[in-house]
């Protein structure tokens, strides 16, 4: 729109001439061509008449006449008049002809003027100096101020003084200059109210090439604009956070790249991922999950400068992308920065949280020339640091890269193992310490890759991660119910089965599902069946481990505590689960009783056990000494090397039979 500093100019026609508005309707030409039509017959006839009369009167004429020539005189006669009603005919057809053009010139001008009247979008006819002469209706509708409000005034009085517009001054030189101008405009209401408009405003010449005028033509599509921002929004910005998503993040990455490439600078991509974000979205609910992720979104974009770029990528992870760093030191800062930012508590439900975070981070463009490198080399780094004990950095470099391959091929070959069925059961048995009598088995998996054994606490973890523990869990489960019902079945009628379960499949909706199923399909009575569950696992998720101990404990299912005395957890707290026997970790097992503090922490369990009324297993028992320690410091059930290896199930069929009584 126009600036409000136009002057005043000489007084321009209004545009009538156009056709546009205020065009005075009817037919103000009918009078005048009836009576140019009246004047041209008038005039015809008085020609007609005066030509007879001239001809009567004429000395020729009586001289024709009395030589015998009357014939001829009269054929003149009738010859002039002949020409007089023709002529007549002439004008009559000439005034008909414009009378026919009259019509059309008038329909266009009534065409124009409803154009005008009706059209949606907001017109505004002004002088050469920008002062509105005219308005239409969709003008007063779209801006709020009637046609006598603004006419004799500037248009710059809908400049908006808050959104600078694409044209103002720019506007009006190219309409001076070329006649024509287009493009997006903020203007104001007569409210206040700001509002976008898509907008053209042309010129209207005279016959010189002169302007005469301008028309200004609007459409206001700030809805349209707030969708598509809305749009914008959506598709860039993560909905949670607001922060940018995955999306935009690349696009940076990809332009500080192109401009890293001119200038040969560097950039550092930080991967972020939470620590124990899971266990508080699941302890205290979503909505407080949502909350911590907005707080720590809003701790990590003070971190960093307002040129930097922190993203979530989705759930728990996020990114920050530093551009234009002076070297791996500028990366290291920033990420200490993060994490002394995340390692302040989060209040959520009037109580403290802890959440940590573990940040890999790749450099550009030694470790990636693209998004996709850089941000796969800085998530490889940030697994690092989960596995360096979380709560860290790490940057990226080769070696990782070559774990990493490794880690994608074993996982390709566990897929395959699964399909193939290429997993194999081991049974360690556990025998009553007092009298030597086989009590049951633990079953274990064994798992030979391209003819090499792959040792369980290599490929169990990744199972974890990869999910396919589940699978893997469920053939552990089944298999191992039938190999121990069919021992039962052939005699060994006491024994008992304990099968190590992991957290992921804990967490299956049909987990107590699964085990009564194999229960089923085996005959394996449910009370022979044993769970083991690491201590750590227990203590992830306390109350839905014990949901759904309970569900089996009702059926009959007991329940043991793995390697107790790894997660610092109380027993009093772990005694609130249906459990029924305590597995001591074989690390305290190794030197008692020669180390006194390992045998003092043996000997402390085992009174803490009887007085919650668990018994107890000691693993890894090796030697008579470890044995015998163990037995009478009141230890019930020993597993071990000592006793037995792990056996497949026909070498422990073999193995029980040897066994006395
Ligand atoms: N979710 C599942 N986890 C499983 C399954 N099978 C095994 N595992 C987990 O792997 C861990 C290691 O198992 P493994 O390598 O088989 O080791 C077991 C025994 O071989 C070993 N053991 C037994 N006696 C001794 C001993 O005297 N000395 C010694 N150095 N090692 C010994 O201990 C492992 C059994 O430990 P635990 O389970 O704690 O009783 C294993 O710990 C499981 O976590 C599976 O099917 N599912």
């Amino acid at each position: 729109m126009p600036p409000s500093t136009e002057t005043a100019a000489p007084a321009v026609p209004p545009p009538a001439q156009t056709g546009l508005g205020g065009v005075a309707m009817g037919r103000p030409h009918d009078g005048r061509l009836l009576r140019r039509m009246t004047r041209i017959v008038v005039a015809a006839w008085t020609v007609a008449i005066a030509a007879s009369l001239y001809l009567n009167l004429n000395p020729i004429y009586e001289h024709a006449s009395a030589g015998g020539i009357a014939g001829t005189a009269a054929a003149s006669h009738f010859t002039i008049w002949l020409f007089g009603i023709a002529g007549i005919a002439l004008a009559v057809r000439h005034l008909h002809r414009q009378l026919a053009r009259r019509e059309v010139e008038l329909s266009e001008l009534e065409l124009s003027a409803k154009v005008f009247d009706d059209s949606l979008q907001g017109i505004a006819i002004t002088d050469v100096q920008g002062r509105i002469l005219r308005v239409n209706p969709m003008f007063t509708g779209i801006t709020g101020f009637a046609a006598d409000e603004v006419i004799g005034r500037p248009i710059a009085i809908l400049a908006s003084e808050s959104e600078p517009s694409e044209g103002g001054n720019g506007m009006w030189r190219q309409l001076r200059a070329e006649g024509g101008w287009v493009g997006e405009a903020w203007l104001q209401r007569k409210n206040g109210d700001v509002f976008a408009v898509w907008q053209s405003a042309s010129a209207i010449d005279g016959a010189a090439g002169e302007h005469l005028s301008y028309i200004f033509m609007f459409q206001d599509i700030t809805d349209r604009k707030l969708f598509s921002s809305r749009l914008e929004q959506l598709a860039h910005y993560d909905p949670l956070t607001h922060l940018p998503n995955r999306r935009l993040l690349a696009d940076r990455v990809g332009h500080a790249i192109q401009r890293a490439g001119r200038n040969q600078g560097r950039h550092a991509l930080l991967f972020i991922d939470l620590d124990r974000f899971k266990r508080i979205n699941d302890t205290v609910g979503h909505a407080a999950g949502d909350q911590l992720l907005t707080v720590i979104a809003g701790r990590l974009t003070e971190c960093v400068r307002a040129s930097d770029t922190v993203a979530r990528l989705g759930g728990d992870e996020f990114a920050v992308l530093l551009e234009d760093i002076h070297g791996p030191g500028d990366a290291e800062r920033v990420a200490e920065k993060v994490l002394a930012a995340l390692a302040a508590p989060v209040l959520l439900e009037d109580r403290e949280w802890y959440v940590g975070a573990s940040i890999g981070i790749g450099l550009s463009p030694k470790d990636g020339e693209d998004m996709a490198s850089l941000l796969k080399n800085a998530d490889t780094a940030m697994y690092r640091a989960k596995a360096d004990g979380r709560h860290c950095f790490r940057f990226f470099n080769e070696d990782m890269a070559a774990s990493a391959a490794l880690q994608v091929a074993r996982e390709t070959a566990l897929r395959l193992a699964i399909q193939n069925q290429a997993f194999s059961l081991e049974y360690q048995p556990q025998v009553e310490l007092a009298s030597g009598r086989v009590v049951g088995v633990e079953a274990l998996i064994r798992w030979r890759q391209d003819g090499h054994p792959v040792a369980p606490l290599e490929f169990i973890p990744l199972a974890e991660e990869t999910g396919l523990i589940v699978a893997i869990g469920r053939w552990v489960l089944a298999t191992a119910c039938q190999d121990i019902a069919d021992l039962r079945r052939a005699g060994h009628g006491d024994l008992k089965l304990a099968v190590n379960i992991s957290a992921i499949e804990l967490k299956q909706l049909d987990f107590v599902e699964q085990v009564v199923l194999a229960l089923a399909e085996t005959g394996l009575p449910a009370a022979s069946l044993e769970l083991e569950i690491t201590e750590s696992t227990m203590m992830e998720d306390i109350t839905r481990v014990a949901s759904v101990l309970d569900s089996l404990s009702a059926m009959g299912v007991g329940a043991a505590i793995d390697d107790f005395g790894t997660g610092y957890s109380s027993l009093a707290y772990l005694k609130q689960l249906p459990v029924d026997h305590l597995k001591i970790d074989r690390s305290f097992v190794r030197d008692v009783p020669r180390d006194m503090e390992d045998s003092t922490i043996v000997r402390a369990v085992l009174t803490m056990s009887r007085t919650f009324g668990l018994k107890v297993v000691a693993e890894g028992i090796e030697t008579e000494e470890q044995m015998a320690f163990l037995r009478e410091s009141g230890c019930q059930i020993g597993q071990g090397y000592l006793i037995s290896h792990p056996l497949p199930l026909a070498a422990l069929t073999a193995w029980l039979a040897a066994r006395p009584g």
